[in-house]
């Protein structure tokens, strides 16, 4: 029986951290779950680590469905959550259900959309018809060109506002669980603080009730950029199990990620 948005929810209101990571694969699925990763994200940071682009914005439906396939394969305790790829949820409520529901019937137990307030009628048609979702807000790569590059977000009063005003919004919306990614530690306990749902981080500090990372950054084997809160489990062990453990374990009991991997 998989990890259920239940068994996430009942972690959270005990303050018990869960531990995700990235995956695309059914022989690291297994390896994940077997080393104690609660949730796997099939990330469209796959366009990065798995095909070798600069953005995720290349990634297609038929990309996603693939990998969420394998994962599941590979897998049968840890809970699935996969992302909807860029130019797959913007246009209209209905054309979202349409591509969510195929990254259901391949295995997903849950959507991961980019975007705040502007997407909380399409997560309301969605969670009302079936599909739980997760939003993604602070960093969204998929914007990076509107950004203007992968910057931290929400460090003015203004933005952080924003950025609150979002994540209440998104939870009456009917989201089951909020990512933050690149935004101030101080900024995402805050909103962990207000929301009742789990809230995951991504370079958002230690008090978010989930902690995520790109496996292949966490191993050290990403030959891009890497970002500040990215730490390398790899160092001092001699073997991935035992790195990935070693991650679960500091996610875990508090100690990743520390303050030099927060903003
Ligand atoms: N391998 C990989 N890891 C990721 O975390 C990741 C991807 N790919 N692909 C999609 C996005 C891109 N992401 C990124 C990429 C770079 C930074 C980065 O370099 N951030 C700066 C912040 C600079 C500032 O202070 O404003 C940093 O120092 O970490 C952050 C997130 C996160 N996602
Ligand atoms: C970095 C995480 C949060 C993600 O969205 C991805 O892997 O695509
Ligand atoms: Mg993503």
């Amino acid at each position: 029986m998989r990890i259920t948005r239940d068994t996430l929810q009942k972690m959270h209101a005990a303050g018990n951290k869960i531990a995700a990571l990235t995956c695309y694969d059914a022989t690291f699925a297994a390896l994940l779950e077997n080393a104690g990763v609660d949730i796997l994200l099939v990330g469209d940071s796959l366009g990065n680590v798995m095909q070798g682009h600069s953005t995720t914005l290349p990634v297609t439906m038929d990309d996603m469905i693939y990998h969420t396939q394998c994962v599941v394969r590979g897998s049968n305790k840890a809970f699935i959550m996969v992302d909807m790829p860029f130019g797959t949820s913007q246009v209209s409520p209905e054309e979202t259900f349409m591509n969510a529901a195929r990254l259901m019937a391949a295995g997903a137990q849950m959507v991961k959309i980019e975007g705040g307030q502007i997407m909380t009628d399409t997560i309301d048609f969605l969670t009302q018809r079936g599909i739980p979702v997760c939003a993604h807000i602070g960093l969204m790569p998929q914007s990076v060109h509107q950004l203007g590059g992968y910057k931290v977000q929400g460090r003015t009063t203004n933005e952080a506002e924003q950025l609150l005003n979002d994540a209440m919004l998104l939870q009456e919306a009917g989201v089951g669980m909020l990512l933050m990614e690149t935004i101030p530690a101080t900024l995402a306990a805050r909103i962990s603080r207000e929301l009742s749902i789990p809230t995951v981080g991504i370079g958002a500090g230690v008090d978010c009730s989930a902690q995520v990372l790109v496996l292949h950054d966490m191993l050290g084997i990403y030959p891009g950029n890497k970002p500040r809160f990215a730490k390398n489990f790899m160092v001092g062990t001699d073997s991935i199990q035992a790195a990935i453990e070693h991650y679960v374990q500091e996610v875990k009991t508090e100690k990743f990620p520390a303050a030099e991997h927060t903003f």
